[in-house]
């Protein structure tokens, strides 16, 4: 039998009756983990060895956990500071133990969240209390990272609480990975074929530029793939799937003939809301709905449009108009918020005021984000990406609108969108878009839609008709990946793992 060396060296390492692990082989045979571990697949293929796994957590320590092993965590060295100070007889000021203690910057912090909650004590408008009965050197949290430096093991929970560790990876102070243990084993052919002897063949395992220009690799045996062998996991830097998909979305509508526009993310709330025909006193413009900032007016509205837009809304627009009667004031238009939609940018540009060309026809897109004051939940956030956009043509009909939604939204995979009619103050008929949640099998709504009526476009000046739109980005990502959580995706909460595996969808 002729088997390369590195095979050849793990059968020798290896033994017939103790199942060894890799690590071990490793060391024996002078060989990398990874070098041993594809010799004993290959191995197994040949059926001379066996192998077991299981998987193993370990956990390491962070730098963060390294330095409070010399100096103490944070809580205990307040708790002994505290006790210095008499802290345990009548309430000390915190003050004055953070100076003792030797805390510094986040320590400090630290050192307060996890003092109550270990009961050593209690902090009260700056005063401490510690608690006498308290043991500092019998802190499971230090002495659990003082195992784990003397290199204890946390293998199969025995030694060390799972809850104990999940505490101490929230703290950030040790970091916990799963491993694939494998231990191998010789059959008795192995050994059959070892008391017969081994040649070993030469093999190579990677082609290198040396053998090329010497003409080398025509003459070596190459070592073959084995896709399933263990290899360093690489974790480089990717795209956001979010981010992702907006690039797309923007990629199709380009191909479908729509501008990109562009504006600010703060905005009057003329561009906002007035353009829109929204009455100055619509709940969704009031302080709680909307993020008003405290900044000075956008002062410089093009007046014209101004009086014209504050007309719409007094008297209506055309012979039998009728405006909301409601009051309608120029320093409430002129305030800025963060926008609630980007259908601000449709207005700006609709308008001219952006510099665009109105004459119809014309198609215009943003994929930009907007804010809410909604309350979080698994489908809502404070702030989404809405991918808006206009046709201005003659006779437009609702047809259009719900043509270009099959179209756009078929480039996704996307084929089964329902449509409800719905309200708007500024469009009539209006439409909300539905689609099925591939997973869950639940209808999530993914848009709003509809035509401009004439108290919105009259004001702007347009005569030809508009049908516009405001889709939300995150929803269609819950379409095509199946996400229930949007708070998966992006916030302070996203499951970063999920965002690492998640394969890309071309
Ligand atoms: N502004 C609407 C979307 C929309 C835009 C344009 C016309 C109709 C609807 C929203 O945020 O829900």
């Amino acid at each position: 039998m002729r088997l390369p060396d590195s095979q050849l060296a793990v059968l020798e390492a290896a033994s017939a009756t103790e199942p060894t692990p890799v690590d071990r082989l490793a060391d024996a045979t002078d060989l990398k983990p990874e070098t041993v571990t594809r010799a004993a697949f290959d191995l197994r293929d040949d059926g001379l060895v066996t192998i077991e796994e299981r998987t193993e957590t370990t956990a390491d320590l962070t730098d963060e956990a390294h330095d409070y092993l010399e100096s103490g965590l944070p809580e205990v060295r307040l708790y002994r500071a505290a006790v210095e100070a008499g802290a345990d007889d009548e309430a000390v000021e915190l003050g004055q133990l953070i100076g003792a203690a030797g805390l510094e910057g986040p320590e400090v912090d630290i050192a307060l969240a996890n003092f109550a909650r270990k009961g050593y004590g209690t902090i009260d408008s700056g005063s401490v209390t510690a608690d006498p009965d308290a043991d500092p050197d019998a802190d499971p949290e230090a002495d659990a990272l003082a195992t784990l430096a003397d290199g204890g093991s946390v293998a199969d929970g025995d030694a060390i609480d799972t809850d104990l560790l999940d505490q101490l990876e929230r703290r950030d102070l040790i970091i916990q990975r799963e491993h694939t243990l494998r231990e191998i084993t010789l059959t008795d052919d192995a050994v059959t074929a070892l008391m017969e002897g081994i040649e070993t063949a030469e093999t190579v395992d990677r082609l290198t530029p040396e053998m090329l220009t010497s003409g080398e690799w025509q003459d070596v045996e190459f070592t073959e793939y084995n896709v399933e062998a263990d290899a360093p996991s690489v974790e480089g830097g990717r795209k956001h799937i979010l981010r992702q998909t907006a690039d797309r979305a923007k990629d199709v509508l380009v191909g479908m003939g729509f501008q990109e526009m562009d504006g600010p993310h703060a905005d009057a709330d003329f561009w906002i809301n007035d353009c829109l025909f929204m009455p100055q006193d619509h709940p969704a413009r009031t302080h709680w709905d909307r993020f008003a900032l405290d900044v000075p007016p956008i002062q410089d509205l093009p007046d014209q449009l101004v009086d014209r837009v504050e007309s719409a809304h007094r008297e209506g627009v055309g012979e039998d108009g009728d405006g909301y009667h409601s009051p309608w004031d120029r320093d409430f238009a002129e305030a800025v918020a963060l926008r609630g939609h980007t259908t601000s940018l449709s207005m700006r540009y609709l308008s001219g005021f952006a510099g665009a060309d109105i004459e119809p026809p014309q198609r215009y897109f943003s994929v930009e984000k907007v804010y809410r004051n909604d309350t979080l939940d698994p489908t809502h956030l404070l702030e989404f990406f809405q991918i808006e956009g206009w046709v201005l043509a003659e006779d437009l009909s609702v047809r259009d609108l719900m043509g270009t939604f099959e179209e756009f939204y078929a480039q996704f995979g996307i084929t089964d969108i329902k449509f409800k009619p719905h309200y708007n103050p500024y469009t009539e008929p209006s439409f909300e878009l539905f689609g099925e949640h591939p997973t869950t099998g639940e209808i999530v709504e993914i848009g709003n839609s509809g035509l401009f009526r004439p108290e919105v476009l009259e004001p702007l000046g347009i005569e030809a008709d508009v049908m516009a739109w405001g889709l939300a980005l995150e929803r269609l990502l819950m379409l095509m990946y199946g996400f229930e959580d949007i708070r998966d995706v992006h916030g302070t909460l996203c499951d970063l793992e999920l965002l690492r595996e998640t394969e890309v969808l071309q």
